[in-house]
């Protein structure tokens, strides 16, 4: 059967954030980074699949979360894994195995991707089997020994990352290795080319506290400009 996925990771530790509190569950204005992440994508369509990967210890707590919240988005769990690679790739054994259409990677810590930004990754992938959103770099870029780069030559990544089932699926059979930082680089490993989408700056990844505050900043300006 033809269908569309999102496998939202949340599996991290997220220690750079260094909050008692996972990042993912972290208020941003009263709503759950995470509720806003889910809620993004089921704004974008709500035939899409949800396929939510959370560690197992985290899971009750986020149940309870959702019923104070009263928060309905209907998802599938998954257990993550030890890294970001085996968390997704948990996430694909969810899908069954006869499954067609497409299948997108967006990490839970994202709540800010642009609904047509998300549309171009899903509509890409339909045709060229793997795209990516990515945005200019907008500061001078310096290599560590050898001066300033060409930054030009040079893109920030983000998520979703979208694919066909069948190409995403092929490339996580391959073993880990830790140039796996993204789902890009993996499907490239396997031999397939990514296709690049400009993507939206206020898709920021919740890392550090300062991001939480940024994060803000955004729903603010949002909320002034509507
Ligand atoms: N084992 C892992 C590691 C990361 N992620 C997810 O991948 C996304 C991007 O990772 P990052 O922001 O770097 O999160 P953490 O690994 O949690 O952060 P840190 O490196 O600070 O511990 C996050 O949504 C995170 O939850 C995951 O699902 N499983
Ligand atoms: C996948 C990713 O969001 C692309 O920018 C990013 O690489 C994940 O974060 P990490 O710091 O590399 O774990």
């Amino acid at each position: 059967m033809t269908r569309d996925y999102i496998i939202i990771v949340a599996g991290g530790k997220g220690l750079r954030m260094e909050s008692d509190i996972p990042k993912q569950f972290l208020p941003i204005m009263g709503t759950p980074v995470l509720m806003r992440t889910m809620k993004r994508f089921h704004d974008y369509s709500n035939k899409l699949q949800i396929i939510l990967v959370l560690p197992e210890s985290q899971q009750e707590y986020w149940t309870g979360l959702c019923k104070s919240h009263s928060f309905d988005i209907p998802y599938t769990l998954a257990t993550g894994g030890p890294t970001r690679f085996h968390s997704v790739k948990n996430g694909l054994d969810m899908i069954p195995a006869d499954a067609e259409g497409t299948v997108g990677v967006h990490d839970g810590v994202r709540p800010f991707p642009d609904i047509e930004v998300i549309r171009r990754c899903y509509d890409a992938a339909r045709t060229t089997g793997a795209a990516i959103p990515v945005t200019p770099v907008v500061e001078t870029l310096r290599h560590i020994t050898s001066g300033t780069a060409d930054r030009s030559a040079y893109r920030l990544v983000q998520t979703p990352q979208v694919f066909t089932v069948d190409v995403l699926r092929k490339a996580y059979m391959q073993e880990y290795t830790e140039t796996f930082t993204d789902d890009a680089s993996v499907v490239e490993h396997a031999g397939h080319r990514v296709t690049m989408i400009d993507g939206n700056r206020e898709n920021i990844k919740i890392t550090t506290p300062f991001d939480i505050a940024v994060a803000e900043a955004i729903i603010k300006k949002a909320s002034s400009t509507h």
